[in-house]
């Protein structure tokens, strides 16, 4: 089961979790120079983040809006780049947040799972409901792919829908207590499902419950720097530091801005962020 193969790369590298959240105003100069094409100048600048941190990144996240906001040139970069992962023995998360209708999802399964933009794992967006899920399902069942449900979400917004009081708790509770049961059918041998959670790490009040009443979830969790989420909290939705991966996506690909000779250096100050994130989350720091 993919679910399998992300268990033992979070053992094997950690858990941090990439976020190739490419933005051209994020590029040094002297990879924007190299060539007057947008989606090679793209590729080339994530190439560089994933030659330089794979061997201690359990998982990269490609959020597709990046690549969509710079039109047909960005989804060869977001295409190429999953060819590049998958190339290098990386996993991949698409950060598409899909949901619709069946018949529109049982496209947009085929399109994120086969094909020119294919990942290892999607997100999905619950609020259309159940059946906006269930169309993924034969991908799951074939051992071959996963999904991350939003749960509770990152972002102050979270407060609008998902704490809206059901049955005396939160919203999220009742939509992750059904999907909990649906991801039953996709477990792996390492005890978690391929059919799992986004939990934001910005809030922690409810931590412990979520990691608790979702023993089996694997969790997509960020938050992480650019959103302020704190080491302390985030520790919270981990298993002795596997069952889910910590995106951190501004936090690690503009890092090398802080720096006098960052774009000279753009290689090692990234592999630094990452290492300085691992670190403070270990609570090495
Ligand atoms: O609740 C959520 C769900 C998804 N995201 C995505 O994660 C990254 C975060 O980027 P940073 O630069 O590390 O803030 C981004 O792609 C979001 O779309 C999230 O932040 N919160």
């Amino acid at each position: 089961m993919i679910i399998d193969k992300l268990y033992d790369s979070v053992k094997d590298k950690g858990f941090v979790c990439v976020g190739l959240d490419t933005s051209l105003d994020y590029i040094p100069e002297n990879i924007k120079n190299k060539s007057s094409n947008v989606a090679d100048i793209v590729f080339e600048f994530n190439k560089q983040i994933i030659d330089c941190t794979n061997d201690i990144t359990g998982i990269f996240k490609v959020q597709i809006a990046y690549y969509e906001a710079m039109g047909l040139e960005g989804l060869k970069a977001y295409s190429k780049t999953l060819k590049y992962l998958k190339e290098k023995n990386a996993l991949s998360i698409g950060d598409v947040k899909r949901g619709d209708i069946a018949a529109t999802a049982k496209e947009y399964a085929k399109a994120h799972f086969s094909g020119d933009f294919e990942v290892d794992f999607i997100t999905l967006n619950p609020y259309m409901g159940y059946d906006s899920i269930t169309p993924y399902f034969d991908y799951f069942k074939s051992g071959e792919k996963g999904a991350f449900v939003l749960l509770r979400t990152s972002n102050p917004g979270a407060k609008d829908i998902e704490y809206l009081e059901y049955k005396n708790e939160p919203l999220y509770y009742e939509i992750g207590e059904n999907i909990y049961k649906m991801a039953d059918e996709f477990i792996g041998e390492c005890g978690y499902s391929s059919l799992g959670f986004v939990v934001g790490g910005t809030y922690s009040e409810e931590a412990t419950e979520i990691r608790e009443r979702f023993k089996k979830s694997f969790f997509l969790i960020p938050g992480y720097g650019a959103q302020g989420g704190k080491a302390e909290d985030i520790r919270l939705y981990l298993d002795d530091f596997n069952g889910g991966v910590v995106n951190s996506s501004r936090g690690i690909i503009t890092a090398y801005k802080k720096h006098e000779d960052g774009e000279n250096k753009f290689q090692e100050y990234t592999r630094q962020a990452v290492e300085n994130m691992r670190n403070d989350i270990y609570g090495k720091k």
